[in-house]
């Protein structure tokens, strides 16, 4: 009789740890105690969804981390799952791999594992932000002036998911919402020459070099040492065309004109909804 007291003992015990394994603690977006903003609101919607929706925890071991301020909701999410019994021991064995030096530091903060793209040519996913997303999911980014490191790392993805708020979503062509032009990361010595080929060649509207200021007197640097390039197109109905006429610039090392590239694209709004452009 004692024996099968102290086996249903064990048996019971056994249950509670296996289901306390299996319960997710993560925490529900609504509950959280609300930012400062409605903006940073949406922003958070946006980035729990995307890697609640998209992260396959049981497969996915390398992950990109973009950059920009809606992705800090994306590596707060990732820290999340490291803590949560349920997922602790998957998330444990992702590497999470940077687009730059803003992201390194996201990913170390979470609590998660640094890698970087030449140990992990090939990843699984890569969650990063946009500055304009038109209807068919192409993409200008390098706003935040990441923009080789973050083209190398979504390219090298096998899945790659745009977070992101409302006024993001461009209502067809892209340049609509983003007015300050398409970034294009340059050799600091070719500067002059692209931004004479961008006007002369290329017909764009305006054309300049980012600045600094006033964090920095002088040109923006760029994680690779490289100087931005901003550069007013107007709308872009062929944005595909564009990029190809770019980068056949001498100087250009990369345009923000992300073709082809995002799988799906998160806006969060302020009222706690997410849209979603596929
Ligand atoms: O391309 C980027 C940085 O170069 C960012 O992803 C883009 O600027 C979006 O940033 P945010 O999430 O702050 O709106």
């Amino acid at each position: 009789m004692r024996f099968m007291l102290r086996n249903l003992t064990n048996l019971a015990q056994f249950s509670v740890r296996r289901s306390a394994r299996n319960m997710s603690t993560l925490p529900d977006v609504h509950h959280l105690p609300q930012l400062h903003s409605t903006l940073e609101q949406a922003k958070r919607f946006a980035a729990y969804r995307a890697v609640d929706e998209n992260l396959d925890y049981l497969n996915h071991r390398v992950i990109g981390v973009g950059s920009g301020s809606t992705v800090i909701y994306v590596a707060e999410r990732l820290g999340q799952y490291l803590l949560d019994p349920k997922y602790a021991v998957h998330a444990s064995q992702f590497v999470c791999i940077p687009t730059g030096f803003q992201s390194k530091g996201l990913i170390l903060t979470n609590g998660l594992r640094l890698g970087t793209i030449e140990q992990h040519p090939s990843l699984d996913i890569v969650f990063d932000g946009a500055d304009e997303v038109d209807v068919n999911l192409q993409l200008i980014k390098g706003g935040g002036g990441c923009l080789f490191q973050e083209k190398l790392v979504s390219t090298s993805a096998a899945k790659f998911v745009v977070v992101a708020d409302y006024r993001k979503r461009s209502p067809k062509y892209l340049g609509t919402n983003w007015v300050k032009g398409v970034p294009i990361e340059v050799v600091p010595t070719s500067y002059i020459r692209v931004l004479s080929d961008l006007k002369t060649k290329l017909k764009c509207k305006n054309a300049v070099l980012r600045q600094g200021a006033p964090a920095k007197a002088g040109p923006v640097v760029t994680d690779n040492c490289n100087f931005i390039i901003d550069a007013d197109f107007g709308e872009i109905e062929h944005p595909e065309i564009l990029h190809r006429d770019i980068k056949m610039l001498v100087g250009v090392v990369e345009t923000g004109l992300f073709i082809d590239n995002a799988s799906k694209a998160y806006f969060g709004n302020p009222d706690g909804s997410v849209d979603l452009r596929v």
